[in-house]
């Protein structure tokens, strides 16, 4: 069976690449302005149609987002056929056929690409596609519709969805009548089993204080606005920048992007949240999550991914070992460098802590080698995973005593709860709100695990970004030669002091990351490792060449 060319052609005429412009596909998919997106989505619809066919019909997922990127911005990123990441070797795949210039090139490239992989193409191909609230979502989703019937796939459409649920629905719909069935394959069923695992995993504890939830103007207002249904007065949730509809409004000082780089409490929520009181913000596609409260004093307090991995590592360790099971299920924990040095201290001090490079494919994969575990990017993103020898003794284990029963229960309902697919804001803000009712913590106290250092982020827009090459896992820099001593000198001098310097995998700039015993310190640090980047390469003199965020 061949490809059909003719009607590939002809759609794709419809949809041509822009010339000017060169498409790359990153870490979190393809991602720039929603105007110049069309061709790209045409094509991702005939490549995720080959992925499938490549994986005798498996269901690949495509979700259309820009997550915590400006209004104006989309994107779109492959999902696998157990809803994780796509595979790396076809992100390369996908940049080349994003980047033929013309309808016959394309072609071209994908007759390449059908006999380099052994793509038979007899095999059905199955997609299912969701988009974000973005206004530019709609004529995306259309050109990838004309893509997936180009090739004459079949199609499923998710509608206006998180990106977690359409990771959800990828497994779900896979693992269908198998042992290892995820769900129900709908959005019905994923709220049904997140809120039974909940209501399992808090019954008997007294109820929670209201949680204010922050839904950056995005996708998660409706997810929470239908998990608010299923969970009746188990959880009592306040939401919180809810309008999908007004332009410029998404992710616009609010979010947990917003909230992580600027460490500051989104403005819409000054009169809201009061001392004492948690609130958690989440993105604009609703997979990171950042919690905060505020003091008795009305001072901000963050607690990030970090301190979300922290807070359910402890826990799920606790658990383990009142089931009796600590000599066979090994918990780790997952992080990357902008892990805060305090985090990383007092993990490491309890469990193994593995660092790896920026990108949730790099700490899912990395996770998936422990029994269970943890990982999370100080942003929020990150999940729990449980391999599935552990999975299974979960499920067959004795217990000997009332007790063992009881922690081996709250460890099958937390493997129900927890989006084990992708990290997932609304997944992760009901475990965080179970750990919260065990421990009875309110903030302060669940703040109090350890110290944060104080620490800055800043990026420096360079002209070529590729000059930057990093290793041990983007610590340390090897190229440009001897910046790296520089840096060494220069961090020596602070107390606590640690930097990194580490080209950006979604934006046109090199991060600087900076921490150190006081803030003033952790600026300067920052500030004056930006200096060290920006003598060495110079900046791109039409741009700012340092912003601190
Ligand atoms: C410092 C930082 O937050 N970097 C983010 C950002 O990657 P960069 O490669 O730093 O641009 O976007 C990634 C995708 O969303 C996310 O995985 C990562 O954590
Ligand atoms: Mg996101």
């Amino acid at each position: 069976m061949s490809l059909p060319v003719e009607l590939i052609r002809k759609l794709a005429d419809q949809h041509p690449k822009p010339a000017s412009l060169r498409f790359q596909y990153g870490t979190a998919g393809f991602r720039t302005l929603g105007t110049v997106l069309d061709s790209v989505m045409f094509r991702v619809g005939i490549l995720a149609a080959l992925r499938s066919k490549r994986l005798d019909g498996k269901t690949i997922g495509v979700m259309v987002t820009a997550s915590h990127n400006p209004e104006a911005d989309n994107g779109v990123k492959l999902v696998d056929p157990r809803g994780e990441m796509l595979e790396a070797a076809w992100e390369g795949h996908a940049t080349i056929l994003a980047n033929a210039p013309s309808s016959d090139s394309f072609i071209d490239a994908l007759q390449i690409l059908v006999k380099n992989l052994k793509i038979d193409l007899s095999k059905p191909a199955r997609i299912i596609y969701a988009r974000d609230t973005r206004p530019s979502g709609g004529a995306l989703v259309s050109a990838l519709e004309d893509g997936i019937k180009a090739i004459g796939a079949e199609g499923r459409n998710a509608g206006v969805t998180t990106t977690p649920i359409l990771h959800y629905l990828v497994r779900a719909i896979n693992t269908k009548g198998t042992k290892d069935e995820y769900g129900e394959d709908s959005e019905e069923g994923y709220m049904k089993k997140l809120s039974t695992a909940f209501k399992k995993l808090v019954a008997g504890k007294p109820s929670s204080p209201p949680l204010i939830v922050d839904c950056a103007n995005g996708v998660g207002a409706q997810a929470i606005a239908e998990i608010i249904q299923y969970l009746g007065d188990t959880l009592q949730l306040i939401p919180h920048n809810t309008d999908t509809t007004t332009p410029g409004v998404l992710n616009h000082a609010s979010g947990a992007d917003f909230v992580k780089t600027t460490q500051k409490l989104p403005p819409s929520l000054a009169s809201v949240l009061k001392p004492g009181q948690r609130g958690c913000s989440f993105d604009g596609d609703a997979d990171r999550l950042m919690y905060y409260y505020l003091d008795d004093r009305g001072q901000f307090h963050m607690l990030d991914g970090d301190k979300i991995a922290a807070l359910v590592a402890a826990f799920i360790v606790e658990l383990v070992k009142a089931a009796g099971l600590e000599e066979i299920v090994r918990v780790g924990i997952v992080q990357t460098a902008y892990a805060n040095g305090g985090s990383t201290k007092y993990l490491a001090s309890r469990l193994p802590v593995r660092c790896v490079p920026t990108g949730v494919k790099h700490l899912h994969h990395a996770a998936e080698k422990y029994d269970v575990g943890v990982y999370f990017e100080a942003n929020g993103h990150g999940t729990v995973l449980f391999s599935p020898e552990t999975d299974e003794i979960f499920r067959t284990h004795q217990p000997s005593t009332p007790a063992q029963s009881t922690a081996l229960n709250h460890l099958l309902n937390l493997t129900q709860l927890i989006n084990q697919t992708v990290g997932d804001a609304l997944s992760d803000m009901l475990l965080v709100e179970v750990v919260l009712a065990h421990k009875s913590y309110s903030g302060a106290e669940w703040d109090s695990l350890y110290v944060d250092l104080p620490n800055r982020l800043v990026k420096v827009v360079v002209v070529d970004r590729n000059i930057f090459r990093t290793e041990d896992a983007e610590r340390r820099l090897v190229s440009p030669p001897g910046l790296q001593a520089k840096i060494d000198e220069l961090v020596r001098r602070y107390e606590a002091g640690r930097a990194f310097v580490r080209p950006s995998g979604t934006e046109d700039v090199v991060r600087v990351y900076a921490e150190a015993m006081l803030r003033p310190q952790a600026d300067e640090l920052a500030y004056r490792v930006a200096g060290l980047v920006y003598d060495e390469v110079g900046g791109d003199p039409a741009k700012r060449p340092v912003e601190f965020l």
